[in-house]
Parts: structure tokens; C-alpha cells; sequence
């Protein structure tokens, strides 16, 4: 049994920050940062069967080309990140009622439509990128046991390479969902690892009046190679995503439309439309 202050429900028997009942769910999931790129999704949908907001937990459930799907802001962040998933596990593998774990589990789909910079000069403002790993630099993933899931060689190659400041938090690598990786990949899509910082400015390497301690880190993120496959891009949620899906049995993935480039400092002058077309791509593959 797991207690109150634990596993926390609503006077109406939701979970506790996304408000929602376990049937008000399906078993693919978009995730979006933005509140507002909901009905974004869901303007796509041919019915609507529920709708909800608490917080920047918006969510809406509904059909698209025949297949009941939800898309739920996650706010901005890792720490937002535990919040979801954790919710989400709990709605469909914790029973309410005994409050304990069900015996049979089952494994949710996700799909993370984001935004993002690209640190690559050859990956241009406007483009798509999936990532086939989340290098984390957040550490949320060290509050949970983890280490079977970390890519050790690929992380003490990136550490080596960039020699990182001991005194952040350590770096992790885990893999996105070979499935949907399969599904959802196309020649219009860039593939790698994709880098999740726990900020948008000094940890991404953006300096407006503070100096960053480590000036070069994002050219040293740029020239990693790690047989053939290099770091892409830079956001915020995708390391905690992949780590938590890792753990609790989810197919997860993360698909970003490049709106910033770091290295040529440019920056998308059509970022709605860009999101709008992997909106579009991403519900067309996600339910072929
Ligand atoms: O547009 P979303 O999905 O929020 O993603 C990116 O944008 C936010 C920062 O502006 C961070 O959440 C980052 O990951
Ligand atoms: O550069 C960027 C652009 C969008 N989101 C981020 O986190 N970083």
C-alpha cells in the first residue's frame, strides 16, 4: 500500500498535479512544453474526448486517423519531467483503490514534440532532429537507482572529451525507443544525441551579463564523436524522458524542431510554422 503523502489523489480520485483520472488517458502520449501548443495538436484531432488544465498541465484526449491519443504540456524542465512521468506511470500501473503496483503493466508510447538549438553548423534553423540518446546534464536521473540504464562508455567518452567540471552534477546517457525511433525516423529528420541542460541560459552557454565558467563548452559539445554519432542539439526535458520512460517500462522519444542555431547564432523567423509542420508529421507517422 502506498501511503497518502506518497501516491497523492484529489478529493475527486485524480493524481495529484495533472488532475487526471486513469481513464482520461490513452496509451500514446504527445508531450509538448508549451501550454498553448496543445490545441496545436489537438485542432488535428476528430473528436475530442477530454480536456483538463491544472497548472502548465494541460491536457487533451482525443482520435486522430482512427487512434485514441493525449497530449499533455509538460512546462519546461527535468524536474517538471518527473512530475509527468511519474503521474502517468501511476495512472496506468498503480491501482487507486489498493494503491499498489498492478501486476500486469502496461507500456505507454511518448513522443516529445519540442524546441530546440542546434549546436551544429549543418543543422539549420527550421529542421527536425530525433534524439537517438539524452545526454543529461540536469541529474535527476541520480535520485533514482539507474545505472543499468546509463551508456557508461559513450558517457566516459563525452566526459574525457569535454573534461567536465566535477562539480556539476555527472552527466548521463540513455537511449530513445528503438520502436518509435523506427516509426517516426525519415530522410527530412537529423538524428544523435540530443543534450538536455537544467537551464536555458548559462547551462545552455548563453552569456547576456553573466559569464559562463566554462566559455568553450559548447564547441566541445560540437566536436564530440563517439563512432560516428555526435551531439545535435540542445534542450531541456528529452535526458529526463528517455532515463524515467527507461526505467518504468515506456517507449519513449523525442522530436525537436530547431529553432536556434548556437553555432551560426542565428534564429528561426518562422518558429510556429516549423512546429506546426512536426506537429503535422509527427501524428501522420506516429499512427500509419
Ligand atoms: O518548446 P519546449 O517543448 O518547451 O522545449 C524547449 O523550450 C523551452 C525553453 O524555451 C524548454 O522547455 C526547451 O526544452
Ligand atoms: O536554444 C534553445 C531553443 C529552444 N529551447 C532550448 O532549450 N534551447
Amino acid at each position: 500500500m502506498i501511503e497518502p503523502s506518497e501516491l497523492i489523489l484529489n478529493p475527486d480520485g485524480s493524481i495529484y498535479h495533472l488532475n487526471l483520472l486513469p481513464h482520461q488517458i490513452a496509451h500514446k502520449i504527445i508531450f509538448v512544453g508549451d501550454q498553448d501548443r496543445v490545441p496545436l495538436v489537438s485542432k488535428h484531432f476528430s473528436d475530442i474526448d477530454f480536456e483538463t488544465q491544472k497548472r502548465e498541465f494541460r491536457t487533451c484526449t482525443g482520435w486522430f486517423n482512427g487512434e485514441r491519443i493525449t497530449v499533455i504540456s509538460t512546462g519546461i524542465g527535468p524536474d517538471n519531467i518527473d512530475i509527468v512521468l511519474n503521474e502517468l506511470d501511476a495512472l496506468v500501473n498503480i491501482d487507486f483503490k489498493s494503491r499498489s503496483s498492478k501486476k500486469e503493466l502496461t507500456s505507454l508510447q511518448i513522443v516529445r514534440i519540442g524546441t530546440s538549438g542546434s549546436i551544429q553548423e549543418k543543422i539549420p534553423v527550421d529542421s527536425f532532429v530525433m534524439g537517438t540518446f539524452g545526454l543529461g546534464f540536469d541529474g535527476l536521473l541520480h535520485a533514482y537507482k539507474a545505472e543499468h540504464i546509463f551508456q557508461k562508455e559513450l558517457t566516459q567518452a563525452f566526459i574525457k572529451h569535454t573534461n567536465y567540471d566535477q562539480k556539476k552534477a555527472e552527466p548521463y546517457i540513455t537511449a530513445g525507443s528503438k520502436l518509435l525511433m523506427t516509426k517516426l525516423s525519415s530522410e527530412i529528420v537529423f538524428q544523435g544525441i540530443t543534450a538536455t541542460a537544467n537551464g536555458f541560459y548559462g547551462p545552455q552557454g548563453r552569456m547576456l551579463r553573466l559569464a559562463t565558467k566554462d566559455k568553450s563548452l559548447n564547441d566541445k559539445l560540437a566536436d564530440f564523436s563517439y563512432h560516428g554519432l555526435k551531439i545535435c542539439n540542445l534542450e531541456m526535458e528529452t535526458s529526463a524522458i528517455y532515463g524515467l520512460s527507461n526505467l518504468m517500462g515506456h517507449e519513449a522519444i523525442s522530436l525537436n524542431a530547431i529553432i536556434a542555431n548556437r553555432a551560426n547564432k542565428t534564429f528561426s523567423d518562422q518558429p510556429r510554422k516549423t512546429i506546426e509542420k512536426l506537429i503535422k508529421y509527427t501524428l501522420d507517422k506516429l499512427t500509419i
